[in-house]
């Protein structure tokens, strides 16, 4: 028998076992290092660990609802390993009534398309009672996260951290290593919100009653009644998260947002950050007073402990980018020895103004890779997507669109359907590559009446190089354009460029960054403007291209690539199998 690990913070590790024969390298241990240094694909240690996901009631903001933990605990624990490592979690599904899938967010799943946990898209959903086995290689050091992949189900609770540490020296020092999930909390279930999406009329989820630090927030009981539900102030679930410092050390914060909704600017009362990290990758040091981060993101900043020891101060999260109705999320940044508790003696910092556009664009300008650790982008790309993001109605359905396309999920999911050529299973009719440039008006309502829905793909050329444009729009309401973080699977994409307004494809590439721009797997479109992305499509899979907004992505704001599926090992695990045209597949 073996130890599983919770993997808790802080030195919480995943531990050591000959779990399964075919991965045992070294008895499981530490490997021996090849005499160059490089460590090839899965020669790591095995980094075991078994869930237990199911409902529980908790208030992580004093209001009681139910929530989706992991062996007890949301967020969930913290996934610990060392690049090149092999993850194994065993995630049992006791949800009672409800299906599962877990996505590893920034783990490319080279080799292993299959446990990419998006349900339809690389897996059949887990059932209730069903066990299921996702193993796969972390082939980069760095910050990344997890979380459902089934419906809105993120929006429960269901998500954490993966830290992955690197075999290399890092280019930057500091005393202590922490980490901070952010998330914005609603008190609907994802059942109430996802009928109220695909209802006629369509009932929008609104903002969200709070946000979390580390899953703690605080809602506001006096808004509560006993008709709504129980609020209780006092709770010490609802207690701040407090993150303790001693004076004069230099702490390494990873910090990570999984909102179902909101962007947000996170920021430490008189402290400047030293951004040094982005999705797993080195950025070119830059301060910060407030980091704006969109969902999907990580980042890993520095903060030096060098004000005043004899008080606390405030860490905040504000959203930004939408009409803030929510109050900010709060946490303690304690300095040793104050109690961990005790207020700040003066109130949180004003956040940036909400609508105010310049300095986020500033920011996701300022993000290039490290100097010593650029992968230059090739120079040229093979074939351009143009991907204009629009809001319309579907025979009155309220829905977001792609180039007129709002995306939904077949029954049989794609790795399966494309691997074993079953044509019915989905739309074979590829999305357009593009929109009327010329004559679409991205400034003002469109009603898009040509919008369709559809569960077509874009067929990617193996090994080619693609670029994407993210074109942003208005939407449904008057002067209204929001900002969407869009995330791959499967890769990382360099970031060649944003721009204010319509994308000009003669004059806008001429200014793409290709000598130190930053690689991401989610990035921000911002209002009115536009990103620029290039990937080398070399990593034999089918993989999902969305908005992280969850009631953006499930009302149709996503696409799919396809690339190299033949190149796939003969057989894919039957684990992955049981829904659609797959459903006697198992053996
Ligand atoms: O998808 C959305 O719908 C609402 C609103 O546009 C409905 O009118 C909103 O704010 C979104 O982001």
């Amino acid at each position: 028998m073996y130890a599983d690990s919770d993997g808790t913070e802080d030195g919480g590790e995943g531990s050591i076992l000959p779990a399964d024969e075919s991965l045992r390298e070294n008895g499981g241990g530490r490997p021996t290092l090849p005499v160059d240094g490089t460590l090839r694909k899965g020669e790591g240690r095995i980094r075991h660990y078994r869930w237990d996901v199911k409902y529980e009631y908790k208030s992580p903001d004093c209001f009681k609802k139910l929530v989706i933990t992991i062996n007890g605990r949301s967020p969930g624990p913290t996934i610990q390993a060392e690049e090149g490592d092999t993850v194994v979690v065993e995630v049992n599904n006791s949800l009672v009534t409800e299906n599962l899938a877990i996505h590893w967010h920034g783990i490319r799943q080279i080799g292993s398309p299959w446990f990419d946990g998006t349900e339809g898209v690389t897996q059949c959903p887990v059932l209730p009672g069903d066990t299921f086995k996702y193993q796969f290689v972390v082939d980069q050091a760095g910050t990344y996260l997890y979380h459902a992949h089934y419906g809105m189900q993120r929006e429960a609770g269901l998500y954490g951290l993966i830290r992955v540490s690197p075999r290399q020296p890092e280019p930057f020092a500091y005393d202590y290593d922490r980490s901070i999930i952010l998330d914005d909390w609603f008190h609907k279930s994802t059942y109430e919100q996802a009928a109220g999406l695909s209802s006629i009329p369509f009932q929008w989820v609104g903002e969200p009653q709070s946000l979390l630090i580390n899953g703690k927030g605080r809602f506001n009981c006096s808004l509560s009644s006993p008709v709504t539900g129980i609020c209780n102030a006092t709770n010490p679930e609802c207690a701040p998260y407090s993150q303790t410092v001693v004076p004069g050390k230099t702490y390494r914060l990873r910090i990570g947002s999984l909102t179902t909704l909101s962007a947000l600017s996170f920021q430490i009362q008189g402290h400047k950050m030293r951004v040094v990290e982005a999705d797993g990758h080195y950025v070119e040091p830059f301060e910060v007073e407030n980091l704006f981060i969109y969902s999907g993101e990580t980042y890993s900043v520095l903060v030096k402990a060098d004000q005043d020891p004899k008080r606390n101060y405030w860490i905040t999260s504000n959203v930004v980018s939408r009409n803030r109705t929510t109050p900010p999320g709060l946490a303690i940044f304690n300095y040793y020895p104050n109690h961990p508790m005790r207020s700040p003696p003066t109130p949180p910092p004003t956040p940036p103004a909400w609508d105010d556009v310049k300095p986020r664009l500033a920011q996701s300008l300022a993000i290039k890779a490290r100097q010593g650790f650029i992968q230059k982008p090739p120079t040229t790309s093979d074939r351009v997507i143009v991907l204009l993001n629009t809001q319309n109605t579907i025979n009155g359905y309220r829905k977001w669109s792609v180039n007129n396309v709002s995306f939904s999920l077949p029954q049989t999911p794609y790795l399966v359907a494309l691997k074993d050529n079953l044509k019915d299973a989905f739309d074979q009719t590829p999305p357009p590559e593009g929109y009327d440039s010329v004559n679409y008006d991205i400034f003002s309502v469109q009603n898009n009446t040509n919008a369709t829905s559809s569960n077509g793909i874009y067929r990617l050329e193996f090994n080619s190089t693609v670029d994407v444009i993210l074109q942003n729009a208005n939407t449904m309401n008057k002067n209204n354009s929001e900002t969407h973080p869009w995330h791959l699977h499967g890769h990382d994409f360099w970031v060649l460029g944003y721009g204010n307004g319509k994308f000009d494809k003669d004059k806008d590439p001429k200014k793409y960054n290709l000598e130190n721009p930053i690689l991401k797997n989610t990035v921000p479109v911002h209002p009115y403007g536009w990103t620029a992305l290039r990937f080398k499509a070399n990593n034999p899979g089918v993989w999902l291209f969305h908005c992280h907004i969850d009631s953006h992505f499930y009302m149709g704001m996503g696409v799919v690539f396809e690339e190299g599926i033949h190149r796939l090992a003969e057989k894919l695990p039957s684990s992955i199998m049981g829904c659609g045209e797959t459903k006697t597949f198992r053996p």
